[in-house]
């Protein structure tokens, strides 16, 4: 693995360290002056000048230090600032810089005065870094620099690495044109644009490979690395409109994130799910077998809402692909919503409203009643059941509920033993049932000429629960006096026309499946679910999976992690633990979590490994999937 001649010619400035050093410096000595916001924009604007090469670099060198006004002792206090600048994946990675330390240089047209005791850590000795130094006045002011050496003039770095005459391949890693040019120039073999934190289009345009991170850089040089698989080779595909956040947070990581307005049909989800990993989805994307089996590469599917039947959960199991959901982030959305429409319906707002809309006045008492004392039958006493019960208890209401599970009653809600029981009593019947689809048409005809006359129904759990022809008929004859719908049988992929029988019939509120859209939910589920996601990529965490054993793991510095998910059948781990005695290696931990059908085994190893380890281990019989995490 290890190519003895490479030479590694590293930036320091955005490459190394996640800033431009100078540009912490004028923050650090402009503090406190009227005009350091404007001066600090110049020097940035300067800056980019010079990187991009459309300035001479001496130029923009002079005019920076002129207006940073800097002192000897400012210098201490760079070095600690950007001893927390370091960039993510060159801190991650220090393993390279300690085995190839003899070949690895750096060349800046930044100053030795920070860089030597930045890269001293990461093992790289002041006499392989080439930079400028500065001059200073007899009170310590920096007044210049030294201008007779290569670095501070015009393509300095081409000049530097002449001068080095470095023997083998010679790879330049930085985010600059100044860095380019080296190999423009024919002194360096490759020029790796580094993008972790700029990117800069004059310098990845002209790059034999573009590397977001140090990650990726090894992995193309197959160089020993702190992961296994660079995060942004994995795709994820978001869909649905999720949350910015989301895209924001599994960014940040280093995820390569692709954000899709609606859902996408079978046919186009067919198309696109190749070559991904990660499928974020919401209630309407149905991700079928047919689905699962194109996708050559998914390894997890999110579901940013709390619904999951729109995913074939065993089918996804049988494939090792996990499932995660937002089981609590949208509850009180929902709750909320359904106090809003139980006082509308039994006030009959929306008639008024409607009327008044088309230039009526309507001033009336009739049909308009108040909640307080009123019988609200909650069915399904789950998460938003159960916290719809303690706010319409807190309203006044008289709270019944019926679930198929034994549920504690909260507060004074009073259990009943049927369904029958429950719509006999209750004036306003609410459905937050989950959404199996064993619950189709659970309200139809007969239930609903259950309910007392002039009764009121909300439907906030799934479309397919009530059989919309009977409600219609039921609005339409006056036995019901009003109905709540936020679900619908057939939902629509994308915003745009929608037609339902239950439109124009009066004191009927109808909404496009909004009960968990707030700002609110959206934010909460774009952390919970790209927290779970990340968690299992990252580490292998299945805590919260909704279709795989849940295992919460340790964390691991220093070791290597192998996931290996098989068919629960006996004999695995034994053939697992005889492939790697027979690697000779070392167990530093071992967890199991199974199911009647799945195992999920994860091993942490001590110590490099052969290669040939993962091969074999991949072969066993009965093996779903494997993955070496670092
Ligand atoms: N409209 C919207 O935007 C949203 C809709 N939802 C839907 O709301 C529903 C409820 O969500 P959660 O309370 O979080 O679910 P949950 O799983 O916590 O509660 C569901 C409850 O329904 C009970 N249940 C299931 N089938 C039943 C049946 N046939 N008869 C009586 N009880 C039954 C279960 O035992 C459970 O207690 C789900 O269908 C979910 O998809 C959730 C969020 C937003
Ligand atoms: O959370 C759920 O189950 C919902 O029904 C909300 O779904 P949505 O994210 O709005 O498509």
């Amino acid at each position: 693995m290890t190519e003895v001649a490479r030479k590694y010619v590293f930036d320091f400035d955005s490459t190394l360290t996640r800033v431009e050093a100078l540009d912490v410096l004028a923050e650090m000595t402009l503090q406190g002056k009227p005009n350091r916001e404007e001066i600090i924009g110049e020097i940035q604007r300067i800056t980019n000048l010079g990187i991009d090469g459309d300035i001479s670099f001496t130029e923009s060198l002079e005019q920076r230090i002129k207006l940073l006004e800097a002192h000897k002792d400012d210098l201490d206090g760079l070095v600690e600032e950007l001893r927390h600048k370091i960039s993510k994946s060159i801190e991650s990675n220090k393993e390279f810089f300690e085995k190839f330390s003899d070949d690895i240089y750096v060349i800046s047209c930044g100053f030795k005065e920070f860089i030597d005791p930045i890269v001293k850590e990461y093992n790289i000795p002041s006499e392989r870094v080439f930079a400028n130094t500065f001059e200073f006045d007899e009170q310590g002011n920096i007044i210049g620099f030294d201008e007779k050496n290569v670095l501070a003039t015009h393509n300095g770095k081409i000049e530097c690495l002449k001068n080095l005459d470095l023997k083998g391949e010679v790879q330049v890693i930085g985010d600059g044109y100044s860095d380019y040019v080296m190999r423009e120039a024919g002194i360096a073999d490759k020029f790796f644009a580094y993008t972790e934190n700029v990117h800069r289009e004059k310098a990845a345009e002209h790059a034999d490979h573009v590397t977001p991170n140090l990650d990726e850089f090894l992995f193309v040089n197959d160089l020993p690395r702190n992961i296994s698989y660079p995060k942004n080779r994995i795709k994820i595909l978001l869909l649905e409109n999720v949350h910015p956040a989301a895209f924001h947070n599994l960014s940040e990581d280093g995820f390569s994130v692709e954000l899709v307005k609606t859902s996408l049909s079978e046919e186009e989800l067919i198309e696109r799910i190749k070559g991904v990993h990660v499928l974020g989805i919401r209630s309407k994307t149905q991700v079928t077998q047919k689905v699962m089996d194109a996708a050559d590469k998914l390894l997890v599917v999110g579901a940013f809402c709390i619904g999951t039947t729109q995913i074939d959960l065993n089918y996804c199991k049988s494939k090792g692909v996990v499932v995660f959901n937002a089981p609590y982030s949208n509850t009180r959305s929902v709750v909320e919503l359904a106090i809003g429409e139980i006082i509308m319906l039994m006030r009959s707002v929306f008639p008024r409203s409607t009327e008044i809309h088309g230039g009526q006045w309507n001033k009336t008492a009739s049909n308009s009643r108040e909640v307080r004392g009123k019988n609200l039958g909650i069915v399904g006493y789950g998460n938003i059941g159960k916290q719809l019960s303690v706010l319409a208890e807190a309203i006044g209401m008289r709270v019944y509920y019926y679930d198929i599970d034994d549920k504690l009653a909260l507060g004074n809600a009073v259990r009943c033993e049927t369904l029958e029981n429950l719509l006999n009593i209750s004036d306003v019947v609410t459905l937050h049932i989950d959404d199996n689809k064993a619950n189709k048409d659970f309200i139809g005809e007969r239930e609903l000429n259950q309910m007392k006359d002039g009764a009121m129904l909300i439907n906030l759990s799934r479309g397919f629960v009530v059989d919309i022809d009977a409600l219609s008929a039921a609005l339409e004859s006056g036995k019901l006096a009003g109905a709540a719908v936020d679900v619908y049988p057939e939902e629509p992929r994308a915003n745009g026309e929608f037609h339902s029988k239950l439109q124009g019939l009066p004191n009927v509120i109808l909404t496009p499946h909004v009960g968990g859209s707030t700002e609110e939910a959206q934010r909460n589920i774009a952390d919970f679910v790209p927290n779970k996601i990340m968690d299992y990529i990252n580490s292998g965490n299945t805590v919260d999976a909704v279709n795989f054993p849940n295992i919460r793991l340790p964390k691991q510095t220093n070791a290597h992690r192998f996931l290996h998910i098989h068919k629960n059948v006996p004999g695995i781990m034994a053939k697992i633990n005889k492939v790697l005695a027979e690697y000779e290696l070392n167990i530093n931990g071992q967890y199991l979590s199974t199911d009647s059908e799945l195992g999920y085994v994860i091993t942490d190893l001590d110590k490099e490994y052969n290669k040939e380890v993962i091969k074999a281990l991949r072969k066993i019989e009965n093996t779903i999937k494997f993955r070496v995490l670092y």
